[in-house]
This record gives structure tokens, sequence and C-alpha cells, in this order.
């Protein structure tokens, strides 16, 4: 059974062995009661401190993909060696679902469905079936992975079914520290610019786009909506601010409360908040039905949720975002795009292109951008 791992400027865990596996989906609340009786039969068992770390799909009413390990040691990501480069076997083709002119015109449908309904925001995704000479490494992929984007939360985790899924989010969806808890959501995106005038005009040019602006507000007013009974301070700042990654601009607000009831456990806090407007829309309940007439696949753990807990409620979990399921010669990679009245989309499909960057330059599938050497990356939280 490989490595479970995740990577944080917070804390870094690393988990092997499998003392149980939890399947009950999130959906309901069963989930929470299960984990805690988990972690207790590992402490029984003689596990120190023990963890559940994985992931929660988009749908919350799939199984769950987590497990209690054997062992698991947390760790300081900066005195981490760099991970030693491994072979990649060479990308052979690739397929996107739905292809272009079938996304866009799942972006033109949603906007014709905001004129005639209560929906203002739905996050269109995509898969891009990359097929590789021969096995894909999920080791080789993670190490590139992490060499080129060493902000984030770079993750690896072993599936019930052999596969793997492996990426690096961005997003924070919740971290807690006692009563202390932390969301950083990401919504409105442009890509990076290859020389450093035309990035930082891209940047600033998100910064005041009236159309992210408003894709990012439902987000951030969604989450205050749902913390704001759950904490005694909640500081949600009026302006958001940029997040870049070595494929894309983001605009980003950083959340910050203290629990009333810190007994809530950060993968219970995760659940309350997912899946925010920033990858399903607003208002929620209708952007997932758009959202399933639309999309001609199924998003599994994409845009879900990743991350760990301990048994005190501890915990990070991220979006699972700039990601791909490893299986035999292939990886599913996925991205998405937020869509409002005023999208286009031709630019709605480039955004999706953006972000698949950040996964196929790791597959080594992609030209470097010249931006992925602006050492100026900020990182959530
Ligand atoms: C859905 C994705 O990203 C999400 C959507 C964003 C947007 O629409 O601007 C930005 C960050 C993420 O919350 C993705 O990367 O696939």
């Amino acid at each position: 059974m490989a490595t479970s791992l995740f990577l944080s400027r917070h804390r870094s865990v690393r988990a092997s062995g499998v003392f149980e596996r939890i399947a009950t989906p999130a959906a309901g609340g069963a989930l929470h009661a299960e984990l805690a009786r988990a972690l207790l039969r590992a402490r029984d068992a003689g596990i120190a401190n023990p963890i559940a770390i994985g992931a929660i799909p988009f749908d919350t009413t799939q199984p769950a993909e987590l497990l209690v390990p054997e062992h698991s040691e947390f760790f300081n990501r900066d005195t981490l060696r760099p991970l030693a480069a491994l072979p990649l076997a060479p990308v052979v083709a690739s397929t996107s679902i739905p292809g272009e002119e079938r996304f866009k015109q799942g972006v033109r449908q949603a906007v014709a469905n905001f004129a005639h309904s209560d929906i203002r925001k739905a996050v269109l995704s995509r898969v891009l079936e990359v097929e590789l000479a021969g096995r894909a490494d999920p080791a080789a992929i993670f190490a590139s992975l992490a060499a080129q984007n060493p902000t984030g939360f770079q993750f690896r985790i072993p599936l019930s079914s052999g596969a793997e899924l492996v990426g690096v989010s961005p997003e924070l969806l919740l971290r807690k520290e006692g009563a202390h808890i932390v969301s950083n959501p990401l919504a409105g995106s442009a890509r990076r610019q290859p020389d450093a005038d035309s990035d930082a005009a891209a940047g600033g040019a998100l910064l005041q786009s009236p159309k992210d602006l408003r894709e990012h507000r439902y987000v951030t007013d969604d989450i205050r909506r749902l913390l704001a009974p759950l904490c005694a301070t909640l500081d949600v700042p009026e302006q958001p601010s940029l997040l870049s990654t070595n494929a894309m601009w983001h605009l980003s607000t950083r959340i910050e409360g203290t629990l009333r009831d810190p007994a809530q456990t950060s993968l219970q806090l995760a659940c309350h908040l997912h899946p925010t407007p920033a990858v399903c829309g607003y208002p929620t309940d209708l952007a997932r039905k758009l959202i399933d007439l639309v999309e001609p696949f199924d998003r599994g753990l994409f845009a879900g949720v990743v991350g760990w807990c301990d048994a005190d409620g501890n915990g990070e979990w991220a979006v699972t975002i700039r990601c791909g399921k490893v299986q035999g010669n292939t990886i599913r990679l996925f991205a998405g795009a937020g869509i409002v009245a005023d999208s286009c989309p031709d630019a709605e499909w480039a955004e999706t292109q953006g972000k698949l960057g950040t996964m196929l330059r790791a597959l080594g599938a992609a030209r470097p951008s010249a931006s992925a050497n602006v050492a100026t990356a900020a990182e959530a939280a």
C-alpha cells in the first residue's frame, strides 16, 4: 500500500499502512461518528496519535475515501529534501470530455438558464483523459508536481480501487486548530502570462474585473452565511486579494474565525462548507442540478475535499482541484470554471486549459510557462 501524503505550509503529513478504511458517505452525517469510533479503535490498538487522511467526493452521497493509517508523522515541508526527479512515461494521447464545442455549448446553456431561473453561478468542468506510453507512476508525477509547485497543498492519496489521486490544490477549504479556523476560498481567475509586465497586468486586471469580483462574492457571502452562526468572531475581508499559482492568478479571501463550540471537527466543518460556490455555484442546490444536466461525466473526487484530521478534530482540508486520478497507463485530469451571466464560452474554455496546465506540465506535456519562473507565488493561508 503506497504512502499517503498531504503537504502544506502549515503541517505536512506522511502516512502508511491501513488500520481501517472508511467509506461511509459524508452526506447524512453518519461519517463523523464512524470516524470518531475508528480513531478510538486505533488508539485502543496502540496507535498513539491516530489520524484520518483521504478525500471526500464532490457528490457527498458517494463513498468517502478515508483511511486511518497504521503509521503517520507530521513534518515541516521546508525541511523536506527536494524529491528526486523520477522517469515519467511520455504522453501519447489526450481526449477532452466534453470536447471544446460541447463544453462551450454547455456554457451557453448555463448562461441561457440564468435568465429563466434563480441560478446566478454554476461551475462547469471537464475531464482530460491522458494516456502515457507506459505506466503512469504516481510517485514520479508527485515529485514533478512538487518541484514545479512549491506552494499550495500537494497531495497523494492511494484509493481503495488501486488508483491514486495526485494533485496540488491552491485552495484551503478549512483548517482548524482548537477554536481557531481559517478558510481561503478562490474564485475569479486569469491565466499567468509569459513576460513579467503582461503577467502583472493580467493580475491587476483580474482584481478590477466586475465579472470576477461577482463570481468571487458568491463564494465569500456563502461561507460567511454558513460560518457566522458557528463563530464568536469571524473576519471576512471586504475585498479579495490576488493569489498566484504557476499557471493562474486567482481572487482570494482569507477568512478567519473563532468557534463558539470547538468540539466540531475540521472534517465536519469542511463538509458543512462543501461544496462552496467556488466549485458548484449559487444557489448550491440549483447549481448542482444544472451541473448534473450539463456535465457528461461523474466528477468523482474532483472538486471534493482532501486532507487530514486528528482525534481532537484538528486538521486541514483543501478543495480537490488541479489534480488527476492515476490508474495504469492513464491519468484523468479535471478542471472547471465558474460561469456567470456575462461569461464568454471562449474565455471559460481557455480558463480550463490554463488550469489543466499545472498537471500537464508535471507530466512534461505542456510548455513550461515563463511565469512559472516568476518567484512571486503567494500562498493560501
Ligand atoms: C474548479 C476549479 O477551480 C475553482 C474555480 C475557480 C474560478 O472559477 O475562477 C477558481 C478556483 C477554484 O475555486 C479548477 O481548478 O478546476
